[in-house]
């Protein structure tokens, strides 16, 4: 729809109709901006945005910011015809899907925050308001308040974008700096981020990696202009870190980060694609990642000629992640007011998602080892014979903890004396560094791999 602005200088100011689908941690903060800040948004859009209703199961449920109780509806699809702009905070596929197909499929425009949804969906949806001529906006979907999904599409429309990798979930963030710099439980620091608002309502989806995976996609999506999906990111969580991980990580100069990483790269049979990946990685305290604590957020694009850039800020929570909703309806709204072709993200190109396999990572593998003559030798030419090198190979003294041994177990008697080694290779092909592990694991000298945690930004 177009609305016009009147010509007398008296007459009501024009109305946009906005439909809110769910109340939760980020629809009550934008129903409060949309209240408070009502004259403040109206002057910015030329129209008053009038919230014609909300979305929720329970109408007298209790809400975080509370509005009149005849705005609360149980009725999703009366309350989407209604609407000129449909504001869809429910998470979750359905009923979320089918709702934004019937905002889009009655040429209302569509802001969500729904990244489960548009990783799984969303070519189909972006291809539907194309067709309609309305917009489908998402910036609140990836990294909360950053503004990333803009400038990936537009300010830097006209450069090739090599390499995305980001702290995008900060749910993990705020765990993973809780542990490293309090010393924290893993439930515990789980448990204060859902308090705060981070956790997705399902917090399996964070720690699991899933959310920062959905992410990845959306972000390859909008990097390299070709449509991937959630099913072509390879996805390892948080809930295998251990203190003892934090420990060695910290010896060795790093700091544990769960990174989305989207990387344009050539493959062994000379095939070029992207390989999309989430898994908890080691950055030199010294890297700009490495400085992004709590349940803060940060993307660093890498691209030909702009060279390297971050985005940086809030990455969840109520208010911040609302900002991102407004700054959407706001620029949708603008352009309903004062007419111009709406733009929808039209993914046009190929890019073939490549097995993880493909990728090349550093890796720091920490093994407790038999102490005895050999043992460095014998563990050097295992990683040798996958023609994977060694950065550095150090051995650690067990801590006392360690050497508190069962009676039964002879593992760990005086006789025969263990020591853990810390290895960090070079750079490699994620499959040759992969079959390395799987031979030390092999050899007798090895009692076990304690830990294998990727590195990057060395
Ligand atoms: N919380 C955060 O920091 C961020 C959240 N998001 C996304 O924003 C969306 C909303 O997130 P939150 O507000 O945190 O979730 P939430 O769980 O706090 O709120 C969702 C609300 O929608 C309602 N709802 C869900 N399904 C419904 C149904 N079938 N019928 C009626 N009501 C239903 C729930 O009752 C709840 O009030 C999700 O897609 C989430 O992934 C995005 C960025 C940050
Ligand atoms: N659960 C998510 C919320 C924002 O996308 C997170 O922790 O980052
Ligand atoms: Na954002």
């Amino acid at each position: 729809m177009t609305v016009t602005t009147p010509s007398a200088p008296h007459a009501p100011q024009p109305a946009l109709k906005i439909a809110l689908l769910g109340a939760g941690t980020v629809g009550s903060q934008v129903a409060r901006i949309l209240t408070e800040d009502a004259e403040m948004l109206a002057a910015r859009v030329g129209a008053r945005l009038e919230l014609a209703g909300v979305f929720v199961r329970n109408p007298d449920g209790r809400r975080d910011y509370q509005l009149p109780r005849e705005l609360y509806t149980t009725d999703a699809e009366a309350l989407v015809d209604s609407a000129d702009i449909v504001l869809e905070l429910m998470g979750g596929i359905e009923p979320a899907k089918s709702l934004i197909e019937r905002a889009i499929g009655n040429g209302s425009a569509v802001v969500t925050g729904n990244k489960a949804l548009l990783a799984q969906s969303g070519s189909e949806l972006f291809a539907a308001a194309a067709e309609a001529g309305t917009q489908l906006s998402f910036e609140a979907s990836v990294a909360g308040a950053i503004p990333i999904l803009r400038p990936l599409r537009d300010s830097l429309a006209g450069d090739t974008i090599t390499r995305v990798m980001g702290i995008a979930n900060g749910t993990t963030n705020y765990i993973l700096d809780q542990m490293d710099t309090t010393g924290a439980a893993f439930d515990d620091a789980l448990a204060d981020a859902q308090e705060l608002g981070y956790a997705e309502a399902d917090p399996t989806a964070d720690i699991e990696g899933h959310d920062a995976a959905a992410k990845a996609a959306i972000l390859a999506n909008l990097a390299f202009h070709a449509p991937f999906r959630i099913d072509e990111v390879y996805c390892e969580g948080i809930t295998r870190i251990t203190a003892a991980d934090n420990e060695a990580a910290s010896e060795a100069g790093y700091v544990i980060k769960l990174l989305a990483i989207a990387e344009r790269i050539t493959a062994g049979d000379g095939t070029a694609g992207a390989v999309l990946r989430v898994h908890p990685t080691l950055l030199p305290r010294e890297h700009p990642l490495a400085a992004v604590r709590g349940a803060f957020n940060a993307v660093f694009v890498e691209a030909q000629n702009a060279g390297e850039l971050m985005f940086y800020g809030p990455g969840a929570g109520g208010a911040p992640t609302a900002s991102a909703v407004m700054g959407d309806t706001v620029s949708i709204a603008r352009r309903l007011v004062r007419g111009g072709a709406g733009r929808t993200h039209t993914p046009r190109s190929v890019v073939p998602a490549l097995p993880v396999g493909e990728a090349r990572t550093s890796y720091m593998v920490v093994i407790r080892v038999a102490d005895r003559p050999g043992v460095l030798a014998a563990i050097a030419s295992a990683v040798a014979e996958h023609g994977v090198s060694i950065v550095s190979m150090r051995q650690v003294p067990l801590a006392e903890d360690d050497l508190v041994v069962e009676e039964s177990d002879e593992a760990y008697t005086d006789e025969a004396p263990e020591s853990l080694l810390r290895i960090i290779t070079h750079e490699a092909k994620e499959q040759n560094l992969a079959a390395t592990v799987a031979t030390i694991k092999e050899l007798d000298v090895v009692t076990e791999v304690v830990s294998v945690l990727r590195v990057e930004g060395n």
